[in-house]
C-alpha cells in the first residue's frame, strides 16, 4: 500500500544543509504518513536521505529528525530544551513540567517524584487499589466472553489514574466527561468558536483545573481524603520551595494526561500479543498458577518475570511515545553534523525501540531476551520512557500495573479454562502519534 505522502511533492530540497522529506502535503505536512505510518516512513527517508531529514509536522513546522543513537543521548545534554513541547501544545502542556528545563523543572519534578517510586506506592497502598478494579474488571470481560480492546483498556486505565489521585469513585463519571472533552484540545485547530473543539476542550480543562485547585485547597486544610495528590501537596509544602497553586494544578493535570492513553495503548497491545501467540498465554498462565495471586508490592514483581518480560517486550515492539522533540540550544554535533543553534529536533523513539542495533532480530516478539539477560535494566532497555532529566515519572508505576494486570487476566480466564482470542485483524488503523495505539475496533473474545 502506498503512503499518505503527497505524489505533487517531489521535489528534493536542503535546509541548513539537510534533506527535507519530499511528499509533504500543505498545511498538514507530513501529519498523514506521521500519524498512520510512521515506522515505514522512517525506514524510508533513512533509506533515501540518510540519517538527518527533516520532518514537516503541519502546524508545528520542520523538526530535524535523526536516526543516529546519538540523538538518543542528547536527551541527556543541558543543551536542548523542552520548551518546544509548549510551543507545540500550548493549551494543554503550558506551564508542566514536561515542557519546561532548568531549576523550573526540578522545583517542580522534585516535589511530584517522590510519590511514584515505589516507596511512596507503596506507602500509599496503591498496588491493593489496583488489584481490585483490575480483579474487577478483567472478571467482567470474562462475563461478557468478547470486548474491543483499546476502548476497554482506556477505561480502565483513567479510572486507575483517578483513583490513583484520590478522586472519589461517585465523581468518576463527570470527570470521565470533562476528560473526553479536555483531549479535544490535543487535535483543536486554533479557531475560538463556540461549538468547536477548541472552545470545549478549554471548558473541560478550566472545569478540571477548578476541581484539582479544591483539592489542593483541601489537601493544605488536611482533609480527609486520601490519594498521591495529598502526598505531593504535603511534599511541596515541606520543599520550602513552595509552588503556587497553578502550578501544581497544570502538573496533576499532566498526570492525568500522561498516565491515560499511554498505559491504555500498552495494555491493550498485550492483550493482542497474548490472543496471537498462544504460547506467550501459556506461559503466562503458568507464572500466574505458581504465584497465585495478583502482586501488590514492587518486592513482590520479582516472582513474576514472564510478566515483566511481557509488558517491556510488548512496550519494546510498539513503543506509546513515539517521538520527542527538543530544540537545540547550543550548535549541536549529532552523528556526523553540525546543528546550528535554534534548530528544532525530533528524536524518533520508535526508531532506536526497533533498531538492530540495539536488539538482535528487532522484529521478532521475543520473551527470551528478557528472561535470559544477566545484567541489570539500562536506559538504552527503557529507552521507551525516554531518558536524562525528563525520564518518565511513571514508569514505576507502569511496571506494577502492567504485571498486575498480566496475572489478574491469567488467573481469571484459566479458572474456566478461557484464552484471548483475535477476533479482528490489527494491520489498519494503528497510529504512532501523538500517542501510539493498536486499531480502535479490535476485538478480542475470551472463550
Ligand atoms: C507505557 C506508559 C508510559 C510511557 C511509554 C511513557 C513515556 C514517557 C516519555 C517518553 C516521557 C519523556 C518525555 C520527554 O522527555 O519529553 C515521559 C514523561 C513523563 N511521564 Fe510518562 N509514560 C508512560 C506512563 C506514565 C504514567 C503512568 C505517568 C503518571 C501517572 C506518566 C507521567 C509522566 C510525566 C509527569 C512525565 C514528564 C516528566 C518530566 O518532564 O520530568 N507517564 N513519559
Amino acid at each position: 500500500m502506498g503512503m499518505l505522502l503527497n505524489p505533487l511533492n517531489r521535489r528534493h530540497r536542503l535546509r541548513d544543509d539537510i534533506p527535507v522529506m519530499p511528499g509533504a502535503f500543505p498545511l498538514v505536512g507530513h501529519l498523514p504518513a506521521i500519524v498512520c505510518d510512521l515506522p515505514r516512513l522512517l525506514q524510508r527517508a533513512e533509506r533515501t536521505l540518510g540519517s538527518h531529514f527533516w520532518l514537516d509536522f503541519g502546524p508545528a513546522g520542520h523538526l530535524m529528525t535523526c536516526v543516529d543513537l546519538d540523538a538518543f543521548a542528547m536527551l541527556r545534554s543541558k543543551d536542548v530544551s523542552s520548551a518546544l513541547i509548549e510551543e507545540i501544545a500550548p493549551e494543554l502542556l503550558g506551564g508542566t513540567l514536561v515542557a519546561q528545563d532548568g531549576a523550573a523543572h526540578r522545583q517542580a519534578r522534585d516535589a511530584i517524584k517522590a510519590a511514584f517510586l515505589p516507596k511512596g506506592l507503596t506507602q500509599a497502598r496503591i498496588g491493593a487499589l489496583f488489584a481490585r478494579v483490575i480483579r474487577a474488571r478483567v472478571q467482567a470481560w470474562r462475563d461478557r466472553g468478547d470486548v474491543t480492546i483499546l476502548p476497554e483498556t482506556g477505561d480502565l486505565m483513567l479510572k486507575l489514574i483517578f483513583s490513583l489521585m484520590g478522586i472519589p469513585a461517585q465523581d468518576l463519571p463527570e470527570w470521565h466527561r470533562k476528560y473526553q472533552q479536555l483531549l479535544q484540545l490535543i487535535v483543536a485547530p486554533r479557531v475560538d468558536l463556540p461549538g468547536l473543539p477548541l472552545r470545549r476542550g478549554r471548558a473541560g480543562r478550566d472545569w478540571i483545573d477548578a476541581r484539582l485547585r479544591q483539592f489542593v485547597r483541601d489537601a493544605r486544610a488536611h482533609a480527609p481524603r486520601t490519594g498521591l495528590i495529598n502526598d505531593m501537596v504535603s511534599a511541596f509544602d515541606r520543599s520550602g520551595d513552595a509552588l503556587s497553586d497553578d502550578v501544581l494544578v497544570a502538573n496533576i493535570r499532566l498526570l492525568l494526561l500522561g498516565g491515560h492513553e499511554t498505559t491504555a495503548s500498552t495494555m491493550a497491545w498485550i492483550v493482542i500479543e497474548l490472543a496471537r501467540q498462544p504460547v506467550l498465554w501459556d506461559a503466562l498462565v503458568q507464572e500466574a498458577q505458581r504465584v497465585g495471586a495478583v502482586p501488590t508490592r514492587h518486592t513482590d514483581l520479582a516472582q513474576c518475570p514472564v510478566a515483566e518480560a511481557l509488558f517491556r517486550e510488548t512496550l519494546r515492539m510498539h513503543p506509546a511515545t513515539t517521538l520527542l522533540p527538543r530544540r537545540a540550544l547550543q550548535e549541536l554535533q549529532l552523528g556526523q553534523r553540525r546543528i546550528p543553534a535554534g534548530t528544532h529536533l525530533c528524536i524518533p523513539l520508535l526508531h532506536f525501540s526497533t533498531s538492530a542495533l540495539l536488539h538482535e532480530a528487532p522484529d521478532q516478539f521475543r520473551l527470551a531476551r528478557w528472561l535470559q539477560r544477566t545484567e541489570p535494566i539500562r536506559p538504552v532497555d527503557m529507552l521507551q520512557f525516554g531518558t536524562g532529566p525528563h525520564v518518565c515519572i511513571g514508569y514505576h508505576l507502569v511496571w506494577l500495573e502492567m504485571v498486575q494486570f498480566c496475572i489478574a487476566l491469567a488467573l481469571t480466564m484459566q479458572k474456566t479454562g478461557a484464552r484471548p482470542r483475535l477476533l479482528s485483524g490489527v494491520e489498519k488503523g494503528q497510529r504512532y502519534y501523538p500517542t501510539a495505539h493498536p486499531p480502535m475496533t479490535v476485538r478480542i473474545g475470551f472463550s
